[in-house]
């Protein structure tokens, strides 16, 4: 039984329905220890023999035999593990992987054995030395001779302990002492009792071997033996074979990432402006919700509801009862408030204290001591609901008393003096109705105690006592039109709120609330739709950048087609090159998540600095939600972006590959 055996091959291409035979039926037996020149015109079908030993054809008909076992042709994977552990592969051109040292270049098939690390670097080590590239060995391809490159291909080819070794044309690109020394290389590994078999044309080749085989018409014409088959030495240990593990998958594409580094960054950068971009606009929703969070608690206390009249009877939304609020300043009347429906608001459960308050109709201020008379809107009782932290200088208001807004502090006194309007008296008068509903004018002496900033409330508020006092001195109706709900617990407030507008009379809403809970949802509706209107354009600028990894990735498998044709040569399976692909693609998108990551806390920290001085917030309030967002996206982006081009890849077949110009 010899150790290879091909019986009856036959094999043709087809262009359309037309059909070439090449092979013609070709018997013939290889033994161990024999270096074999095949020879023949060229066309002749001595490659095309070559792709059906070497494991690379399966499209043909006729059998396949290794130590008397057949090979099944038409199963890939026993193929892939064919190619892995039996072929050694020789090319004219060399076919050394370009982004790859020397030495990662013979690593390569050893990532296919189960050698230990260090095992695997020392052979690769050794046969380097072998065939005198010790010094080259952390050399890229580029930089090697051509006789120096094929001498990497052997080392590459004998790395895995191959029984066969496949050497298509392996001088035709060398001068003559570079043939010899390849030749001479070729001898021993046959004498170390390998099949080598080396297509040829030159006789000087061919005249180094121990056998000739000469194919004309796609039969074997000739078979000639020129001298005996090497003796086989006792065979050593076999190195063991394995599928490529998935770390090796990542490791190469990291070295192909790097080799590629700058063309690369630019596709990171691109990707990661998207993901900045995300990140940076999620940042900036969660600060302006926080900032008008802190901004109305500042001045709102959130345990008191806000109670109104429901002029409308029915359910009202917070839009409409903010637009009743404001007209209160025109007719506050209609909204008086009865002491039978205080007491219904009273008994409400989680109700502890209401307060009652006024909201002035238009008024006017005039201020002792001056000509000056200021008019304006919008002037209530201070209740449970203002913080005494809004007040900037001076105190809250006590009987007889009042405080400003800086606004009309400055209308009143000039913006520089604002201030001066502390401790000023001045004359309070409004419109109000008597019992019969009829108007009556109503005036306050009153002193200014305390500004408040204007910019972040409702304005000026006077004492509730002396509005109450001044009313019922100048027979007014002392209803109040406002009311100042304060809530046993923070977080019953809604609920509370709900039973309020939930009373009712003749079925007709007898109140409106307003919480500092219902005014930020309404507020933080609005930031949300800007942030997610930004967030969208963020996700367009991703999806650029998708198109970006898939238009490089589609790129990168025709560049790298003869790549591909190689490693499927050396034994990797579709799989692996699917691997290499995406793990290169997701690599890219984790390394533009990093950077997008430093861009944004930069950004971030930078921008926080530069406006904390002015509304002492941070306006950026990135969260770990939006970091990890972010990244998952940024994986998902770059693997779904991978996936096609890498199928693409995984689908070719090795033979065009290899072919691939
Ligand atoms: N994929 C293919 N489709 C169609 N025809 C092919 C294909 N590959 C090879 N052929 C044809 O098959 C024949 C044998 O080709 P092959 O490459 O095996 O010859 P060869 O003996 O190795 O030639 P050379 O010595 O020039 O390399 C040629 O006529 C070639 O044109």
């Amino acid at each position: 039984m010899a150790f290879l055996e091909l019986h009856q091959i036959f094999k043709s291409y087809f262009l359309g329905n037309n059909e070439f035979p090449v092979l013609k039926g070709i018997d013939l037996t290889f033994e161990k220890g024999e270096f074999v020149s095949i020879l023949g015109e060229s066309g002749g079908g001595k490659s095309t023999l070559m792709n059906i030993v070497g494991g690379l054809d399966r499209e043909f008909n006729g059998q396949v035999k290794i130590n008397g076992e057949l090979l099944d042709h038409r199963n890939e994977k026993q193929l892939d593990e064919y190619r892995r552990s039996t072929i050694g592969h020789i090319y004219q051109s060399y076919n050394l992987i370009p982004h790859l040292t020397v030495l990662d270049n013979v690593l390569v098939s050893l990532d296919m054995t189960t050698l230990s690390s260090t095992e695997k670097k020392q052979r690769a080590q050794q046969l380097l030395s072998k065939v005198g590239l010790k010094d080259q060995i952390h050399k890229y391809p580029k930089y090697l001779s051509g006789g120096q490159k094929q001498r990497v291909a052997i080392a590459r080819a004998l790395a895995s302990d191959p029984q066969i070794i496949i050497a298509d044309e392996p001088t035709g690109a060398l001068d003559s002492k570079n043939t010899q020394e390849v030749l001479e290389l070729m001898d021993e590994i046959a004498k170390d009792g390998k099949l080598v078999i080396a297509v040829t044309h030159s006789s000087a080749v061919a005249n180094h071997g121990t056998r000739i085989v000469h194919m004309a018409d796609g039969k074997i014409d000739r078979d000639e033996r020129l001298k005996e088959a090497y003796p086989i030495p006792e065979d050593p240990t076999r190195i063991q074979t394995q599928k490529l593990p998935a770390h090796s998958s990542y490791e190469f594409s990291f070295k192909h990432l790097m080799y590629n580094f700058w063309r690369n960054s630019l596709i990171m950068i691109g990707v990661a402006i998207g993901l900045f971009a995300v990140m940076i606009f999620s940042g900036l929703g969660n600060g302006v919700n926080g900032y008008i969070k802190q901004q109305v608690n500042s001045v709102s206390n959130p345990q008191v509801i806000q109670v109104l009249r429901n002029t409308t009877g029915r359910k009202m939304n917070q839009q409409e009862l903010m637009e009743t609020f404001q007209n209160m300043a025109g007719n506050p009347q209609a909204g008086l408030i009865s002491q039978h429906q205080i007491q219904r608001l009273s008994k409400v459960d989680g109700v502890k204290k209401v307060e009652k308050g006024f909201t002035l109709p238009t008024y006017r201020l005039a201020m002792e001591g001056t000509s000056k008379v200021q008019s304006g809107t919008g002037l209530s009782a201070w209740n449970a609901n203002n913080k005494a932290d809004s007040i900037k200088y001076g105190h809250r208001p006590g009987k007889g008393e009042m405080v400003v807004g800086k606004q009309e502090a400055s209308q009143i006194m000039g913006a520089k003096n604002y201030r001066k309007v502390l401790g000023k008296k001045a004359s309070l008068t409004f419109n109000w109705i008597d019992q019969k509903g009829q108007p009556v004018a109503i005036n306050i002496p009153i002193k200014v105690v305390g500004l408040v900033d204007s910019s972040t409330t409702g304005g000026s508020s006077v004492n509730y006592q002396t509005v109450y006092d001044a009313l019922k001195d100048q027979k007014a109706d002392t209803r109040p039109n406002f009311l100042a709900v304060r809530v046993r617990n923070l977080n019953q407030v809604s609920t509370v709120a709900q039973k309020i507008d939930n009373l009712r009379d003749n079925n007709k809403r007898v109140f409106g609330t307003i919480t500092v809970g219902s005014m930020l949802k309404r507020i933080n509706r609005y930031v949300k739709l800007a942030s997610d209107i930004l967030a969208g354009v963020a996700a367009i600028s991703l999806l650029v950048s998708a198109l970006m990894i898939i238009v490089t990735m589609y790129m990168s498998v025709s560049e790298r087609t003869k790549e591909i044709g190689i490693l499927r040569a050396l034994g990797e399976r579709k799989v692996d090159i699917r691997r290499f692909f995406t793990s290169e693609s997701i690599l890219i998108g984790l390394f533009a998540a990093v950077l997008a990551l430093v861009i944004t806390l930069l950004v971030t920290w930078g921008i926080n600095s530069a406006f904390y001085g002015l509304i002492k917030y941070n306006i950026i309030q990135l969260t770990v939600d939006n970091v990890i967002f972010a990244f998952v996206a940024a994986l998902i982006i770059s693997f779904l972006a991978a996936l096609l081009p890498a199928r693409r890849a995984a689908k070719l077949n090795p033979i065009e590959a290899l072919a691939a110009e």
